[in-house]
């Protein structure tokens, strides 16, 4: 394919893009730098439009003002004050709405037709919502009934998570969703699919000769993920007591990195076969039924004062919009298995939490030891081999195998083959918010969440937390700063094995650590 086959192929259907929550958190961080970022790759031509939606009162200078400056700040190139800059400006407008006034729905659609002749755009709307999930439904009411969906071409709604809070608010959001917009049209976000390695994951197991013929129980001791954060709750308080870490991180980026780890390998790479071979797996994962199946697998913490580099850090009680006496947890970590032929008796140990020491996502992958019964395994404390797969802030891979020593006639030490993705093309990679955008509004479907995926997460998560609430007494405590609960050690000290040092993790004894 040539360089430009290549961007035609990449180059996005003409389309108005709709951002419902305009003037919100999430389109000024995330998704006016990634509609930016796609214009500056020639991903975007100037057949589109965006629609800004809000209700509160914005002209249309100061809402393309309000563009510049995210993108300022927040996006991977600058904008400059010049034609450029303006030319990409006039594709913005706002519309002041309050999304349960379906006659402002009316004049949105006569504002979207306008804009259609414009850019010589054929019909195609892309509705994102960037708003609270209890929105949904009426959204998706009055753009019916607004007539915002009869245009000729294609309609597709992208949702936000939370996608509801347990298994049963969620079957009454996809319901109301459903009422207006078919399977296909929905895209459910969960930003972890659109990161670079998690997408990575599929090349790595799916194209190299040395791993997949290994990737089972014969040859696999352990799995972990760890998805640590240095931040505490922020302005979110009031989502997050409400929500909490299973609900937050554990029911959709965990268990999705899960599923792209232990999934078959599809029959074709069609967005649906790749989709179904997900959703087997969370149905295959082990339902914990009992309060002390859960006990036993999961442990939950919260995090107290403490301090990290040198600061003073509150504790969650202390933080804004949280109950002083909350329960919610802000870590948790459990052992899963995936009662399948591939990993019968293969523990996945998942981890996340707030306020811990580093802000990374590292997936694991621990293959059985060399029988020490022969040859070098008598003589040597071998270690094992290890596949690490980085996935953010650092993004990259590095296998972990043992060799001689350089230099020595015949000791062994563990040697680490790294390929940091991060050198070397830096801050060039996408965003994930930009691939997803990009993917939606090309039909591609494959990374993002379809409803039975979603269904079974809840209803495996559903369990844990029904067993927490009538448990209310078994939470941990850790320092924000620290590790999270000592009681996460003794879950994989059980089964014989550790945590795996993350990167940027201070370990003395870790001599196959990148810069050691
Ligand atoms: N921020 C983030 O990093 C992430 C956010 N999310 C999810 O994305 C969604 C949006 O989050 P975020 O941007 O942080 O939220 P914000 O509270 O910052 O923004 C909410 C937006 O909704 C608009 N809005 C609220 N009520 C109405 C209404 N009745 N009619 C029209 N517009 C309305 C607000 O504008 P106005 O007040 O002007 O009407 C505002 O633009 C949420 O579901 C959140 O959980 C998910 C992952 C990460
Ligand atoms: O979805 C969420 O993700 C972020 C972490 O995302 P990352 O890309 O920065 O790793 C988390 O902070 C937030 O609580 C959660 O809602």
């Amino acid at each position: 394919m040539t360089e430009n086959q290549n961007l035609e192929a990449l180059k996005t259907p003409g389309a108005v893009f709709f951002i419902f929550g305009a003037t919100g958190d999430l389109a000024k961080r995330k998704l006016f730098p990634a509609i930016y970022s796609l214009y500056r790759e020639g991903k975007l031509a100037e057949d589109f439009a965006v629609i800004g939606v809000a209700r509160r009162p914005r002209t249309q200078e100061e809402f393309r003002e309000d563009i510049f400056q995210s993108i300022q700040e927040f996006c991977r190139y600058k904008a400059e004050d010049n034609d450029n800059w303006k030319t990409f400006a006039q594709h913005f407008e706002y519309k002041s709405l309050d999304i349960n006034n379906v006659d402002g729905f009316r004049e949105l659609n006569e504002q979207t037709v306008k804009l259609e002749k414009q850019f010589g755009i054929p019909g195609n709307r892309l509705f994102y919502l960037a708003l609270a999930p209890e929105l949904f439904g009426s959204v998706s009411f009055n753009l019916q009934k607004g007539g915002m969906l009869d245009a000729e071409g294609w309609n597709r709604l992208v949702i936000e998570k939370p996608f509801g809070y347990d298994l049963k608010s969620a079957e009454e959001l996809n319901e109301q969703i459903r009422q207006v917009f078919k399977e296909e049209e929905i895209y459910r976000i969960d930003h972890y699919l659109g990161k670079e390695m998690v997408q990575n994951i599929e090349v790595i197991r799916f194209a190299n000769a040395f791993f997949e013929p290994l990737w089972n129980n014969k040859h696999i001791a352990n799995v972990q993920i760890t998805l640590s954060e240095t931040v505490g709750v922020e302005e979110r308080g009031g989502y997050y007591d409400h929500a909490g870490a299973l609900r937050d991180m554990g029911q959709n980026h965990m268990l999705q990195m899960l599923t792209m780890i232990a999934m078959e390998p599809p029959s074709r790479l069609l967005p649906e076969d790749i989709r179904d071979e997900k959703v087997k797996v969370l149905r295959s994962l082990r339902p914990y039924e009992t309060a002390e199946e859960v006990k036993k697998n999961v442990i939950r913490g919260q995090y107290i004062k403490g301090s990290a580099r040198g600061k003073d850090l509150p504790a969650y009680r202390e933080e804004d919009k949280v109950d002083p006496n909350s329960n919610t947890e802000t870590y948790f970590a459990a052992r899963l298995f995936v009662d399948n032929f591939r990993w019968a008796g293969v523990p996945f140990y998942i981890r996340t939490g707030k306020r811990l020491p580093v802000k990374t996502t590292e997936i694991v992958v621990e293959f059985k030891s060399m029988p020490n019964n022969v040859y070098l395994g008598k003589k040597y404390k071998l270690e094992p081999n290890l596949l690490v797969i980085r996935v953010n802030p650092m993004e990259g891979i590095y296998v972990k195998i043992n060799a001689k020593k350089p230099g020595s006639e015949n000791e062994i030490e563990p040697l680490a083959m790294d390929f940091c993705q991060s050198c070397m093309v830096g801050i060039n990679s996408p965003e994930a918010y930009e691939r997803l955008l990009h993917d939606a509004a090309r039909g591609e479907s494959t990374y993002f969440t379809r409803w039975d995926e979603v269904a079974s997460a809840w209803s495996f998560v559903d369990k844990i937390a029904e067993a927490w609430a009538q448990n209310q007494g078994d939470i941990s405590y850790y320092p924000a700063g620290s590790w999270g609960p000592k009681e996460t050690d003794e879950l994989l000290k059980a089964d014989g094995f550790h945590w795996w040092p993350v990167n940027g993790q201070e370990e003395d004894n870790v001599v196959w650590q990148i810069g050691k």
